[in-house]
């Protein structure tokens, strides 16, 4: 029997991955076991704190005095052996604290809230049981602590030893429940039941009739009622007479179950969803560990390809993951994935509430879910037996978490392809290049899908040069050509979609007249407006500049911030065309829960002519009737400080292109820009995926660039600015003779938005190819640095950041 548990303990200020020991009560002694959360006494005082249970082990002889596991929270593990030895990997690979990582595999309900209680002693006297307690065992210390002479009075109660504070360890979770019926009573029973009831109460007979169904079961009493229809009062007079027994049963909050999805068949395939499906289910089958990129242009129909791969491993009797970009921008995902396998399919989105996310898992891990669509933390949903992984649009960047643990879902589900013996699927139109170099380098198989379903043909895209069409007329949001098209549309009564980039608003200048942004002379990349000190910042090199009056190339005065809203795009719109139905979505009409879908939807039944919106409308969509699409401002994310910005710009349009002409007819995109003829934007004109990735691949050589190199990004923020940037040059010095001297490390620099919060943020940039100190040097850091950051000076590290800003 187990006596002694190595428990993780939640301390943020006290952060380590080394567990404590603690002694199990002989009670609990054969029910602890690794992977439950349990609440500890931790430090002096009365502190309780929860935490997690790595290992038992039934040593009985162990130094002093070792405190005592106060309470068990989870009656059966929440981590079971695949999330514990996960946890210990995530911690290692993104240099984070193990509790961290544990907390961010379960759903938010199950974290940990303190409430801080002020109890009763033994020697509490009579008056002060009175007055501050008014009769109870305990108060919330907030409510009679709130004026410093309370607090005083306080502390002379406690040092007298009548009262004491106590750190309650809340259990968030709850679980939801409905009144159900049941009988005990055997079919026989009910049959003589029914000879006891006098002729006319036909509802009674009905009631008698629908407990003779139920097979010993429980069902809740509103589905009971409406089924045979009876009212509560029968079922009130049925339990009276002792027909049956009311009983509350656990139900699930269900995030769809009013949204009537209809059931779909497969579709047949066409010859290359044929050749990719094969393979795919012939590694689920074998069980092979083995990553597969899905490269399929925009409508060629990669979701059926994933459904049927599903269907494959569903076959096998095991179970699939199946990822997508922030699923509550694309509800249309959900219907098909729910569509073809019903109740077998759990969700996990952000967009559902505490309680929502808290059910979907539970059914998941109480394995009555076999399918799991989900975003970015899905990736952790306790899945036994997976069969199947697949990761859409897996160039996304919201597959990675800004905060600690900084971790990349496609990262998680390599590891869990490793664990569970089964085939990863990552599907693109627009793969990111990391990925397609994998591919490239037959780490991974590359599965091709070239044209569209139906042999349809991609839209026609047509480049708008701005600088031209400004000189035309006056300052607008709209080209001529475009408006001409947006009017074609209206009269013929199909659908305009129209995209406004919002990433990098306003944080770069660019000349209205030629298209120059201005770029870092060392590093090639732009240089961002800094409006605090006014000067234009390299945030790679540390390069300073003021910022142009003129533009450095034409000399021309047109050179500015560049940046408009969907707000004043509407207005402005709805001003050229009073007729068009325009809906607007972006964060401001999206806040809502569900609003996102409720506009989609409105969208599809053909109520609006005009979907104008940011990034969160370029992804996913599949309306037939849209053959256009026009993109304001192609180049707002070509000018952001990244390594990335031109990829990122050739994603988004050919993303946002694809929305067009999807069924029978044919679709065409507009794309504005001052950069007519920068490489992306004239890949994306002519749906060049491959003629980009070589372009670029030569691009990221020569400038020294993932994917040749590797890069991990520090960072520290502090409410003073000197604090922040002094502990940086210090931390560069510490750096440089721990790393190898072919490793690159670039700063600090103050990060593009300096100041986040009334935080300073400061950065350290480390490239290397091969670096055999990274692991013991990052990981000495992370120990270190606790003290600090208890002073209030924040460090952040990120391994293979995706953003540098
Ligand atoms: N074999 C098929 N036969 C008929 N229709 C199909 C077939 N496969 C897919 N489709 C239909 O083609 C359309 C496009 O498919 P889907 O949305 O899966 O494309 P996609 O590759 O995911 O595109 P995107 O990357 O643009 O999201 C959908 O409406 C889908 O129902
Ligand atoms: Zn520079
Ligand atoms: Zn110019």
């Amino acid at each position: 029997m187990a006596q002694i548990a190595q428990v993780l303990v939640d301390v943020p200020t006290m952060q380590t991955n080394r567990p404590y020991s603690y002694q199990i009560p002989t009670a609990w002694q054969s029910q602890v076991t690794p992977g439950m959360r349990v609440v500890v006494p931790f430090g002096r005082g009365k502190r309780r704190v929860q935490g997690f249970v790595l290992k038992t082990s039934d040593v009985t002889n162990f130094d002093g005095d070792l405190k005592a596991i106060d309470a068990v929270v989870d009656l059966a593990p929440v981590l079971n052996t695949e999330a514990l030895k996960m946890t210990a990997w995530l911690a290692a690979s993104t240099f984070s604290f193990q509790i961290t990582c544990a907390q961010t595999m379960l759903p938010a309900v199950m974290r940990a809230k303190y409430e801080k209680q002020l109890r009763r002693t033994a020697t509490t006297s009579p008056t002060v049981a009175e007055q501050l307690f008014h009769g109870a065992a305990s108060v919330d210390f907030d409510s009679v602590a709130t004026t410093p002479q309370q607090v005083s009075e306080l502390l002379r109660l406690q040092a007298a030893g009548e009262v004491e504070v106590y750190y309650q360890v809340k259990n968030q979770a709850r679980h939801k429940t409905q009144l159900g019926v049941k009988t005990t009573l055997t079919a026989a029973e009910l049959t003589s039941a029914t000879e006891t009831v006098r002729g006319g109460a036909k509802k009674q007979l009905a009631l008698l009739k629908g407990l003779a169904t139920l097979n010993g079961e429980t069902m809740t009493q509103k589905a009971f009622c409406d089924e045979f229809d009876v009212s509560e009062a029968v079922i009130r007079t049925g339990e009276q007479k002792g027909w049956l027994q009311k009983v509350a049963l656990e139900v699930y909050r269900d995030p769809y179950a009013t949204s009537d999805i209809e059931a779909t068949k497969p579709l047949k395939l066409n010859a290359e969803q044929q050749v990719a499906t094969d393979r795919i289910t012939q590694a689920v089958n074998g069980s092979e560990t083995k990553t597969f990129l899905l490269e399929g242009v925009t409508g060629s129909g990669k979701t059926e390809v994933y459904l049927q791969s599903i269907a494959a491993a569903l076959a096998q009797g095991k179970t699939a993951l199946m990822l997508v970009p922030e699923i509550s921008l694309t509800p249309q995902m959900v219907r098909r994935v729910k569509g073809r396998f019903g109740k077998a399919v759990a969700v996990l989105h952000s967009g559902l509430s505490n309680g929502e996310k808290y059910d979907e898992w539970r059914r998941i891990k109480r394995q009555e879910a076999q399918v799991v669509v989900g975003a970015r933390s899905a990736v952790f949903a306790p899945l036994d037996k997976i069969g199947l992984i697949i990761m859409d649009e897996e160039h996304e960047s919201s597959y990675k978490q800004d905060d600690a643990p900084r971790y990349h879902a496609r990262q998680v589900a390599l590891w869990r392809s490793q664990y569970h013996d089964c085939p990863v699927v990552l599907g693109s139109a627009t793969p990111s290049l990391e990925t397609r170099a994998r591919a490239e380098k037959g780490v991974y198989e590359r599965l091709v899908l070239a044209d569209r379903v139906n042999r349809r043909p991609l839209p026609e895209v047509s480049i708008i040069d701005m600088k031209t069409e400004l000189q035309k007329h006056a300052e607008s949001n709209f080209s001529a050509p475009l408006l001409v098209a947006l009017q074609d549309r209206l009269d013929r009564h199909e659908q305009s979609v129209l995209m406004l980039n919002r990433r990098g608003y306003s944080s770069f200048v660019l000349c209205r007249d030629c298209g120059f942004v201005l770029k870092c002379p060392n590093c090639d990349i732009s240089l961002t407006l800094h409006m605090d000190t006014h000067t234009m910042k390299c945030h790679y090199c540390g390069h300073e500049e003021p910022i142009p009056r003129t533009c450095p190339n034409c000399h021309s005065r047109q050179i500015r911030y560049y940046g408009t809203g969907t707000e004043k795009v509407e207005e402005e719109l709805q001003d050229l065309m009073p007729d068009a139905r325009i809906i607007r979505m972006d964060n401001d009409t999206t806040r809502k829960k569900g609003a996102h879908a409720k506009l989609l939807a409105k969208f599809g039944s053909g109520e609006a002519d005009i979907l104008i919106g940011t990034q969160m409308i370029a992804k996913g969509l599949d309306f037939p009737n849209v053959t256009l699409v026009g993109v304001l401002n192609a180049d707002t994310a070509l000018g952001l400080p990244d390594f990335r910005a031109s990829e990122r710009t050739f994603q988004l349009l050919t993303q946002v292109s694809g929305r067009a002409g999807r069924a029978e007819k044919t679709g065409h995109v507009y794309i504005q820009t001052f950069n007519p003829d920068h490489y992306a934007i004239r890949f994306a004109k002519h749906h060049d995926y491959e003629g980009f990735f070589k372009y670029e691949m030569a691009m990221r050589h020569q400038g020294g660039y993932p994917p040749y190199y590797f890069t991990v990004q520090i960072t520290a923020s502090d409410l003073d600015e000197g604090i922040a940037a002094k502990r940086m040059y210090q931390l560069l010095q510490w750096l440089r003779p721990r790393l190898d001297p072919q490793t690159i490390l670039l700063g600090p620099t103050p990060k593009p938005i300096a100041r986040v919060n009334r935080r300073y943020y400061y950065q350290i940039v480390i490239k290397y190819k091969r670096e055999p100190n990274l692991e013991k040097t990052l990981t000495t850091l992370l120990h270190e640095t606790q003290a600090q950051q208890r002073q209030g000076l924040q460090i952040g590290i990120d391994v293979e950041p995706l953003h540098f800003m």
